[in-house]
C-alpha cells in the first residue's frame, strides 16, 4: 500500500495511526486541533494542514471523528475531503456515525469518482494500541480488499459487511448492547454495595459465570473506586445510543432497556461528566 492519510487525532486515532507507523506505513496526519499532530510527527508521521491537503498527497485516506457532524464537516466544509478526492483514491471512515450519515458522505465521494468505505470498529482506547479492534466495513468492496494490509495492522479480524450501512448498523447495534450493560453492570455494583456485600467479590463471583466479559473485568475495579480515565468517553457512547435508538424507532424495535441507558448516560452528561469515560454512569447512581 502507498502512504495513507489519517483525519482525526483523537483518542483512537492517535491509537490506531501510531500502531500504522510502527507496521512501517508512510502516514499523513491532520487534526482540527493541529497542535495534537506534533506527538505523531515523533513517531514518524508528516502533517497535512487541512484535509485536502491530506486527501491531495495520499491514494487512501483514514477519517477517525467524533460524531456525524464532525464526519460531515470533514468531507463538505471548506478545504475538506471533497475538494481533493478524485478517481484513484480511497476514502474509509472508521468514525462511528448513522448509515444516513455514512450514505451522503459515500454519494458525495464516488460522484466525484473517488471510492468509499466505512469501516467502524469494536474495541476501545487498548485494543486500538494493540491492533486488536474489530471492523466491520461496509461499501466498496475492491476498496476493502486494498486496504486489508492496513485493517490487519488495526485489527485482529476485519468484516466486509455489504452495502453502504450495514457497517455503521452494526456498529450500532454492539454499541446499544454495551451501554445497556453498562447501565445494568453499574446498577448490580451499587446494589451489591449498599445491600452489604463486597463489591470486589462480585466482581469475582461475575468472572467465573455465563457473563464474564472483558468490559466488567477491566472496568469494574477501577468503577469500585470511582476512577473513570477516558478511553471510551462518555459523550460518544451516548451518541451510540442517540443513534441505535433511532434505528430502532426507523425499525419499529421496541427498546425500553436501550431508551433507559440513553437516560442515564444524558443524566452523566448533564453532571459534566461527558469527557470522562461512559463507566462514569456510575456515578448516577451512586451519587
Ligand atoms: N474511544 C473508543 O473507545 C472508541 C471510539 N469509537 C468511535 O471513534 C470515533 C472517535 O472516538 P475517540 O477517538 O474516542 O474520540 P475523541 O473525542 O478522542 O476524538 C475525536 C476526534 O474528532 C475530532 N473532531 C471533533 N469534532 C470535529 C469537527 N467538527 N471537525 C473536525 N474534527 C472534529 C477531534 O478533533 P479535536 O482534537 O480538534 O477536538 C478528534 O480528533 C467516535 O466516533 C467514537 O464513537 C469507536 C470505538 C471505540
Ligand atoms: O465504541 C466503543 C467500543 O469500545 O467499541
Amino acid at each position: 500500500m502507498e502512504g495513507i492519510g489519517f483525519l482525526g487525532i483523537g483518542i483512537m486515532g492517535k491509537a490506531m495511526a501510531v500502531n500504522l507507523l510502527r507496521h512501517g506505513f508512510k502516514v499523513t496526519v491532520w487534526n482540527r486541533t493541529l497542535s495534537r499532530c506534533d506527538e505523531l510527527v515523533q513517531h514518524g508521521a508528516s502533517v497535512g494542514e487541512t484535509p485536502a491537503a491530506v486527501i491531495k498527497k495520499c491514494k487512501y485516506t483514514i477519517a477517525m471523528l467524533s460524531d456525524p457532524a464532525a464526519a460531515l464537516s470533514v468531507v463538505f466544509d471548506k478545504h475538506g475531503t471533497l475538494e481533493q478526492i478524485c478517481g484513484g483514491k480511497g476514502y474509509i471512515d472508521m468514525s462511528t456515525v448513522d448509515a444516513d450519515t455514512s450514505s451522503q458522505i459515500s454519494q458525495a465521494i464516488t460522484s466525484k469518482g473517488g471510492s468509499f468505505l466505512e469501516a467502524p470498529v469494536s474495541g476501545s482506547k487498548k485494543p486500538a494500541e494493540d491492533g486488536q479492534l474489530v471492523i466491520l466495513a461496509a461499501g466498496d468492496k475492491d476498496l476493502y480488499d486494498q486496504v486489508v494490509p492496513a485493517f490487519d495492522v488495526l485489527g485482529k479480524k476485519s468484516f466486509f459487511l455489504g452495502q453502504i450501512g450495514n457497517g455503521a448498523k452494526m456498529k450500532l447495534v454492539v454499541n446499544m448492547i454495551m451501554g445497556s450493560m453498562m447501565n445494568a453492570f453499574s446498577e448490580g455494583i451499587v446494589l451489591a454495595d449498599k445491600s452489604g456485600l463486597d463489591p470486589h467479590t462480585l466482581l469475582d463471583v461475575l468472572d467465573l459465570g455465563a457473563i464474564a466479559n472483558p468490559m466488567f473485568k477491566m472496568k469494574g475495579p477501577a468503577m469500585i473506586k470511582n476512577s473513570y480515565p477516558p478511553a471510551f468517553p462518555l459523550k460518544h457512547q451516548q451518541k451510540d445510543m442517540r443513534l441505535a435508538l433511532a434505528l430502532g424507532d426507523e425499525n419499529a424495535v421496541p427498546m425500553p432497556v436501550a431508551a433507559a441507558a440513553n437516560e442515564a448516560f444524558k443524566k452523566a452528561r448533564s453532571l459534566g461528566l461527558g469527557d470522562h469515560d461512559f463507566s462514569a454512569v456510575f456515578e448516577t447512581l451512586s451519587k
